[in-house]
């Protein structure tokens, strides 16, 4: 096996007037950033300030229009990806990347260049376990990676990256589908990495407390500029909130009206599979009310996924029953639109979005009613959405209006939406699902990797349409999400809503206790 770590430790990277245009469009307008050696650094920004672009250009996915790239201070082209793993800039992603049905050994093997074509196993993993013995990441080597948890799962990369002999490491929220404390595990074996001189991360986070905990140095971009840098020590959490968005953050929580009244959706002694094929959805009871919203809170993997689908008509019900409003719903495309349901699923662009269409059709269109069912104007009246094709004009108009009430950061309608940063896609989605009568809104993960600004504009859509009368399912890995939002919650743990409580007054402690499978 090859020599798995560099010894010569930790390598400078530094941006240096690093420009970068979409067609007119400029992303990054000469960006510099340096990234000491040994040094974990934080990336902050908004939603499309320029952060993954940056780290694009950086590690050869982009050739940049103008500027460059420094290791180890001499200059370096950063042609490919390939050339930059092999100037050991390594990067690892917010979603794995392993072959889920490869064991841990395997997936590192593999992803050696030199891998060799006749294995001996015995030899692979005696290696791996003295290499993984130099680092302070445990993991067991011989088991199938789809048996692993999401924090031993995120080690993997990361040590497959070690492995590769990565001296440098992007991060780009690495943490996003981890617990907190999983994610301070892994950030505090990372932050010992860098301490020992091993390794230098840069990482794109939203989370200031992680920055806090673990950074030694931030850059801010904003709009594609740097709009600060320095030490984590001597900037506050407002220094960098101001610098992100060019002002205070208003933290105060949306405001709620009203009280909720009578039922709109309820599910009744459900029993479906689950995805492993093993196990079992059982809901005995969940409803929600006009005017309420229900958070459904747990640990990512413990039936949220398969609540969705029940939901969204994807997987079908072994027994019991599901109404919407007193009656029996079997959530096909057409009882959803004659009945206002609507749905935010998580990662829209892929979900619920045509990538390649412009952001004017997709705020016109619900792709997934796609084959002749799409709703053209939430109205689901189909001679209607025939005269909304012809009316090209009208549906720019419209989309003008909700890129404007959403604050869709766009440089026009006509874009493809897969040009855009993930928070205006997702705001993109919600803007076209609270449009017209909404009486049920699913939403699951809405702010997934958004900023503050997207967060708060997102919570705040959403907690409107419970104010006016929507009743919504909020299905989120995030308790506080769900603390801030709900009016009353559930946990879901393998599958089972194990407990029940009003939002208000819960404690967080006692719910994380449940969440994880326990008896609080
Ligand atoms: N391939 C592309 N073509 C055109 N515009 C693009 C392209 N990639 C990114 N952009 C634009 O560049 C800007 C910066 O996007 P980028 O993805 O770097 O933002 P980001 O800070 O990583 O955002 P997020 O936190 O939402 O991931 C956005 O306005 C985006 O729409």
């Amino acid at each position: 096996m090859s020599a798995p770590m560099d010894p010569e430790g930790a390598i400078e990277v530094e941006a240096v007037g690093i420009t970068m245009r979409f067609g007119e469009f400029t992303a990054l307008d000469a960006v510099s950033a340096r990234i000491r050696p040994g040094s974990f650094h934080a990336l902050l920004g908004e939603n499309g300030a320029g952060k993954s672009t940056l780290v694009k250009c950086l590690m050869g996915f982009y050739r940049a229009t103008s500027g460059g790239v420094l290791v180890d201070g001499r200059e370096a082209r950063m042609a490919s990806p390939a050339n930059a793993q092999r100037l050991g800039l390594g990067m690892v992603y917010q979603h794995f990347t392993l072959v889920p049905s490869l064991t841990v050994a395997e997936n590192l093997v593999i992803s050696r260049r030199d891998a060799p074509a006749r294995i001996d196993w015995n030899a692979e993993i005696a290696a791996l376990e003295a290499f993984m013995a130099t680092t302070p990441f445990r993991v067991p080597l011989t088991r199938r990676v789809d048996r692993l948890a999401a924090g031993e799962k995120q080690k993997v990369e990361i040590l497959k990256q070690l492995y590769l002999g990565s001296r440098f490491m992007v991060l780009d929220e690495p943490t996003s589908v981890l617990t907190p404390a999983e994610a301070d595990e892994v950030l505090g074996h990372v932050r010992a990495l860098t301490q020992a001189g091993r390794l230098t991360v840069l990482m794109i986070t939203h989370k200031f407390r992680e920055v806090r905990a673990f950074a030694d140095d931030v850059t801010v971009l904003r709009r594609g500029q740097v709009t600060g840098t320095g030490r984590v020590a001597d900037l506050s959490s407002d220094d960098m909130a101001q610098m992100m968005m060019g002002a205070r953050p208003d933290t105060t929580p949306p405001a709620r009206r009203g009280t909720p009244k009578g039922v709109v959706l309820s599910l009744t002694d459900v029993r479906a599979g689950d995805r492993s094929g093993h196990g079992e959805v059982a809901i005995d009871a969940l409803n929600v009310r006009a005017g309420e919203i229900v958070g459904v809170a747990g640990i990512s993997g413990n039936g949220q996924v398969e609540l969705m689908e029940i939901l969204t008509g994807q997987r079908q019900l072994r027994a019991g029953r599901m109404d919407v409003a007193g009656a029996p719903y079997r959530a096909t495309r057409a009882e959803a639109r004659a009945r206002h349901v609507r749905y935010l699923p998580e990662e829209p662009l892929r979900n619920a979005c045509a990538p390649r269409m412009s952001v004017a059709e997709n705020l016109a269109f619900r792709v997934f009613d796609a084959g002749g069912d799409g709703d053209a104007d939430g109205t689901g009246e189909g001679a209607r959405k025939r005269r909304f094709w012809l009316d090209r004009r009208g549906m720019m108009a419209r989309a003008e209006t909700l890129i404007e009430g959403f604050d869709i950061r766009t440089r026009s309608a006509r874009a493809p939406i897969r040009d855009l940063s993930g928070g205006n896609v997702q705001r993109a989605a919600l803007a076209r699902e609270l449009t017209g009568k909404v009486d049920l809104l699913v939403v699951s993960n809405p702010c997934f990797g958004l900023d503050f600004a997207a967060v708060r504009a997102i919570r705040e859509r959403i907690m409107e349409a419970r104010n006016s009368g929507t009743a919504v399912l909020l299905i989120s890995e995030d308790l506080d999400e769900i603390l801030d939002l709900a009016d009353r919650l559930v946990v879901l743990s393998e599958g089972r809503v194990i407990h029940e409580t009003p939002a208000a007054g819960a404690d967080p402690k006692a719910l994380g206790r449940y969440m994880a499978g326990q008896a609080a």
